[in-house]
């Protein structure tokens, strides 16, 4: 049987996502989630001109030619603190005490910091410097101007952009819900890390990897269990974490040995496969499945297999269910080694980018095996080995999909 190459298998399982319904959320909430509505300034920032500076109000032209052994003598008629009105105009030769953040009162254009004045009675200043007009005034809209483009949908939000949210008066803003996601590792030689284990058991770590990957791609997970390779522990766990949730990941149990039961029974209990088995290494045995209004995705239980099949398929479907599409960076880099590979396979290798003297970038690629953990500890991205070839000699070029720096685009429902 020849199985589906990748691109083609992530498409069918994405097509059939639709992303959830948007719902408000208060602002802190929404930090790291997926803005759901373009954002334009509903106001302008400042609102209205303000000093910049503890000082006073003063007509520029009143300071003209002054300096300290000839100052100006101006006459303080009026306080005017942040959050406050002025209460005066201003007249020639007067000023008005004013701090930062605070409107600037009607017939002044400059500020005078109060460093630069000395006080020399009651209702009196002395201003030792000529200001030009505009000096240490924030003019309406300097930050932000109403009606500005500031954010827009399918953006990861950080806490700087909560900060300009509150900052036009929104108390709350629109995000996807986060997908409710369970992660079930399945096999009879799993040992919960904390108790003992016999040489021939395996510490179970999966479930605490593809959470994280899972809480990485935005999800909320809700349940992380573990079942023997037995049909009806297998059959009443996928039964319940399949209903209860939108997305159920299992590890282990993919391939074909006779205790490889996870597929057959998740098509007993009526699910319906958008993807089984894709032309990818690692992460072969990867399916994708529809069961109760939900999706299941089965992913290879060795863990390097897993994260790898994880990155192509779950997060992804992840992401789509919060509206968004995660667009990678991809450069040309030349391969450090040469590989051999299935001819019809996409092989993803992660490894580390090397820019050389003569400006050509480079990949280190780590070994590469399905079972190993550590090839994917800090590593910058993959080299895409694509299908259609073999051979790949030391030199060659190919592409490789960068981890940084994603961009997320909306998609539509
Ligand atoms: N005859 C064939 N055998 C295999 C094929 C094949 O096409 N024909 N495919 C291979 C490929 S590719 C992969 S990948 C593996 C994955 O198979 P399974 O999903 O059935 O994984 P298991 O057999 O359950 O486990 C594989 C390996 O990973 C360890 N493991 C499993 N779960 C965990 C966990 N939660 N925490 C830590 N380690 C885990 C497990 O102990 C095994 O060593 O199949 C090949 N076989
Ligand atoms: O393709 Mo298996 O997925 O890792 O070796």
């Amino acid at each position: 049987m020849s199985l589906t190459p990748l691109s083609t298998a992530r498409q069918d399982a994405l097509d059939a996502i639709r992303p959830a319904n948007p719902v408000y959320v208060p602002l802190l909430e929404a930090l790291g989630r997926f803005l759901a509505q373009d954002i334009v300034a509903a106001r302008s920032l400042p609102g209205c001109p303000v000093s910049a500076m503890d000082g006073y109000a003063v007509r520029a032209e009143d300071t003209s030619g002054s300096n300290r052994d000839r100052p100006a003598r101006l006459r303080v008629v009026d306080t005017v603190y942040a959050g406050h009105l002025p209460s005066r105009t201003l007249q020639a030769g007067e000023a008005s005490r004013i701090f930062t953040g605070a409107p600037l009162p009607e017939g002044a254009n400059a500020i005078v910091r109060q460093e630069a004045t000395v006080v020399p009675a009651e209702g009196l200043v002395d201003v030792c410097v000529a200001v030009p007009p505009g000096k240490d005034i924030r003019p309406t809209g300097e930050d932000i101007l109403e009606g500005m483009p500031l954010l827009r949908a399918g953006q990861r939000i950080e806490a700087s952009m909560l900060g300009v949210l509150a900052s036009m008066g929104d108390p709350q803003v629109l995000v996807r819900p986060r997908p409710r996601v369970a992660v079930l590792a399945t096999g009879d030689e799993l040992v919960p890390p904390g108790a003992p284990a016999l040489p021939h058991q395996v510490y179970e770590s999966n479930l605490v990897l593809v959470a994280a990957l899972a809480r990485e791609a935005g999800a909320h997970v809700v349940e992380q269990r573990r079942a023997r390779d037995e049909d009806e522990e297998l059959r009443a766990a996928l039964r319940c974490l399949a209903g209860g949730t939108d997305v159920l990941i299992t590890t282990g149990g993919a391939s074909v040995g006779d205790k490889d039961r996870v597929k057959s029974l998740l098509a007993e209990l009526g699910a319906t496969f958008l993807v089984d088995g894709v032309a990818l290494k690692p992460g072969k045995p990867v399916a994708v499945a529809r069961l109760f209004d939900g999706t299941v995705i089965v992913l290879p239980g060795n863990p390097g297999a897993a994260t790898v099949a994880f990155d192509q398929f779950a997060r992804p479907l992840l992401l789509r269910y919060q509206g968004v599409s995660e667009e990678r960076q991809r450069v040309r880099v030349r391969l450090d080694a040469e590989r051999h590979k299935q001819a019809g396979f996409t092989y993803l290798i992660t490894g580390s980018l090397e820019t050389r003297e003569d400006g050509q970038v480079w990949t280190r690629m780590r070994s590469q095996g399905a079972g190993q953990h550590l090839q994917n500890i800090g590593a910058e991205g993959y080299a895409v080995l694509p299908p259609g070839r073999a051979d790949f000699a030391a030199g060659d070029e190919v592409d490789f999909e960068r981890f940084d720096r994603p961009r997320f685009l909306p998609v539509e429902p």
